[in-house]
């Protein structure tokens, strides 16, 4: 570790060699050869005419500068004896010129060519990637997903992927031919001279490679943190507590004590002081190596003052910039095609993931329309969580079907994570789920989730009108309105949705595609105003949001496939007249399924439970039903009093932490439940 300025900066201590380690690397790279195969073949197979024409204009791209040396340095010849004794041969320059202009109007034309089908093909194998992407997310589980390690690409990713390989090989032909034409043209001497134009992209690259090495950076100056963490507080969204608090004088004040104490310590970007040191003897050396060709003509001019011209130093210099172009390019290309080749590994690797699904096709239990649970010793940890306790321990339990459930129990204790068990968006990491009497682990996850519907905390919106965010609660009925406002109806949305101007059609956040630029001037205001009003947003609060969300549920209950309803803590922005509606209309929507609630307002709910379990520290402490709970006067009826007490009349105080005492135990009358 070095101390640079304030920075505390660490770096490994490399030397280059090729151990058997790089020979790994490489082999993890030839391992995507047959990825790259794929990826040519999938794009060949888009358009296989285009294809062949970009193909066509990268390998002219590659053989044009050893031509273009060949033909200049003719060029130069055929023209400096014309100049000298004025009497050249007008042939010979008319027809190297006739050749470099050849060169030029060809390199013109596939350029143009080029730029005019390359958008088209590229936007075909974005669409073609898009698709195939989509395909492989939307095929696996959240858990199979998260335990994927590999980051997830664009489709953009695989019009990139080719682009640069056929750019890497444009590249190596160009250097091939380079040498070539050196070669042909410096029959004595040719190699030496390669040689020694090597030096100068040599040094570039090890130049480069120094600025790119692994570097971990951070600060401990607590004087240049404090200043860090003020000028955070500076940002907008402070701005409310910072002025309703009167902070900014203090904050200033604060801010400038530790820039007076940090000014004597660099604060430059760490990596700008580490290039700016030791680098003057180096820079020197790669400049002096750019001149590298004039000091040859320099030296050959001296030794054989009778057969070296101006135009041998005009070909030499021309020779020496292509060679020395070329070289660098592929030293630059070689590392961003290595990352490439990942990349190409990642665009196919979705469809590698294996999904653990089963076999057994999933039927509600004869002569219900619910579903069983029964948990043996489950527990369950979080794939790559950090804490070495799991979530759930060692959870035993039965819930018949047809029951309703209530789960209660403080922050953390362990509820959402026993509910996405039991909807299968997780295995038990131990123990035994079975549904029906059967693992879960053994149904097909598709079918399991057609028998489930669940309302979570989370209120996601889709980013499509309301009518199909609610008609895709049950995908066979969304173009049903009459469902999906009824559904709009039962989970409080109607009026929300009545509210706005376009109705059901209403997107709320809609796909962004509108875009200017260049409108900074007034003149364009117009069209500026145009842009902003695409495309907006339109704001509704996070109730309204739930709102819409329960109505996608209350959609999802239409179909008769559902036999277990999940309903985690959905009511937290909601205002109690809506909480207290939603579960009621969720109540009277049960219908003989299984229904398991998670909240921590369960004042209304607990009565009517079949079966209460009380979650701490990811086991279950007590289940039962209301009054047994009560009367155990342990974990559920302290959570219980809490909430009952803000509700009755001051009698003392109880032993559940300094509140008062109700004056049962049972303290919510009917109307304190109606207004909880
Ligand atoms: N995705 C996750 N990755 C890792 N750990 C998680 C994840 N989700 C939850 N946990 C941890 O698992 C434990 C149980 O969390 P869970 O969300 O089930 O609690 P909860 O009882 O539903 O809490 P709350 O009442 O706050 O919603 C907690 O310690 C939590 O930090």
């Amino acid at each position: 570790m070095k101390t640079v300025g304030i920075w505390q900066v660490l770096t490994l201590k490399e030397s280059f060699s090729i151990k058997p380690s790089r020979w790994v690397e490489w082999n993890k790279y030839i391992s995507t050869l047959p990825h790259i195969r794929r990826l040519v073949g999938d794009i060949y197979a888009l358009n296989p005419p285009l294809v062949i024409l970009y193909l066509a204009s990268r390998a002219w791209k590659g053989v044009v500068p050893g031509i273009t040396v060949y033909v200049s340095s003719q060029l130069f010849v055929a023209l400096e004896a014309y100049l000298r004794d004025g009497e050249g041969d007008p042939s010979a320059v008319l027809q190297a010129l006739m050749a470099h202009l050849f060169c030029v109007v060809i390199s013109t034309l596939t350029s143009s060519l080029h730029n005019h089908f390359v958008p088209k093909l590229t936007s075909q194998t974005q669409m073609f990637f898009e698709e195939h992407l989509i395909r492989e997310n939307l095929r696996y589980d959240v858990q199979t997903l998260q335990q994927s390690k590999t980051q997830r690409p664009s489709a953009y990713m695989g019009w990139h992927c080719f682009a640069e390989i056929c750019e890497a090989c444009s590249n190596i032909m160009a250097l091939f031919t380079v040498v070539t034409s050196i070669m042909i043209y410096q029959q004595h001497g040719g190699s030496f001279f390669t040689t020694l134009c090597l030096i100068y992209p040599l040094l570039a690259r090890t130049m480069r490679s120094s600025w790119m090495k692994a570097v971990v950076w951070f600060s401990d100056n607590d004087d240049y943190i404090r200043m860090q963490a003020i000028h955070l507080l500076s940002a907008p969204w402070y701005r409310e507590d910072i002025a309703i608090n009167n902070l900014s004088e203090h904050l200033m004040k604060e801010y400038t004590k530790a820039r007076k104490r940090l000014a004597t310590d660099f604060t430059e970007h760490p990596l700008d002081q580490l290039r700016a040191d030791n680098q003057t003897i180096f820079q020197l050396f790669y400049a002096l190596s750019g001149e590298i060709p004039l000091m040859y003509f320099a030296y050959c001019a001296m030794v054989d003052p009778f057969t070296n011209t101006m135009s041998t130093l005009a070909i030499l210099q021309k020779q020496s910039s292509a060679l020395s172009g070329s070289i660098d390019t592929i030293f630059y290309m070689l590392s961003s095609v290595l990352y490439t080749l990942e990349n190409i590994k990642s665009l196919y690797h979705m469809e590698e993931l294996k999904l653990v699904d089963g076999t057994v096709e999933y039927l509600p239990p004869e002569g219900s329309t619910g579903m069983s649970f029964e948990l043996q010793n489950v527990s369950f940890a979080y794939p790559g969580a950090k804490s070495k306790e799991g979530a759930l321990k060692e959870v035993s339990l039965q819930i018949k079907a047809g029951q309703l459930v209530v789960i209660v129990g403080e922050n953390g204790s362990g509820k959402s994570t026993f509910i996405k068990l039991l909807t299968r968006t997780y295995d038990v990491t131990s123990g035994q789920l079975l549904v029906n009497g059967i693992p879960i682990q053994d149904y097909k996850i598709a079918d399991l989730h057609d028998a489930t519907a669940i309302l979570h905390q989370d209120h996601m919106m889709y980013p499509l009108s309301l009518a199909e965010n609610i008609g895709l609660g049950y995908p066979a009925c969304v173009a049903d309105t009459e469902m999906i406002k009824e559904s709009a109806v039962k989970g409080g949305a109607s009026e929300v949705i009545a509210g706005l101007g376009q109705g059901l059609d209403t997107v709320l956040e809609p796909v962004q595609t509108a875009s200017g630029c260049h409108l900074e001037e007034s003149k364009y205001k117009e069209l500026k105003d145009v842009l902003e009003s695409l495309e907006v947003t339109t704001e509704v609060s996070g109730g309204e949001k739930q709102r819409v969300v329960a109505s996608r549920t209350f959609m999802r209950l239409r179909s008769p496939r559902i036999n277990f309803i999940a309903v985690d803590e959905p009511s937290s922005a909601l205002d109690p007249r809506g909480e207290l509606e939603l579960f009621d209309r969720l109540r009277s929507e049960q219908g003989g399924r299984t229904m398991i609630f998670v909240t921590h307002r369960f004042g209304h709910l607990t009565k009517h439970a079949d079966l209460i379990i009380c979650m701490k520290n990811g086991q279950i402490v007590e289940s039962g039903v209301h009054k047994d709970l009560l009367a155990l006067n342990g974990e559920y009826a302290t959570l219980y009093n809490i909430q009952a007490q803000a509700f009755a009349p001051a009698q003392g105080t109880d032993r559940a932490g300094g509140f008062r005492t109700p004056p049962d135990n049972d303290a919510f009358s009917e109307s304190d439940r109606a207004s909880l």
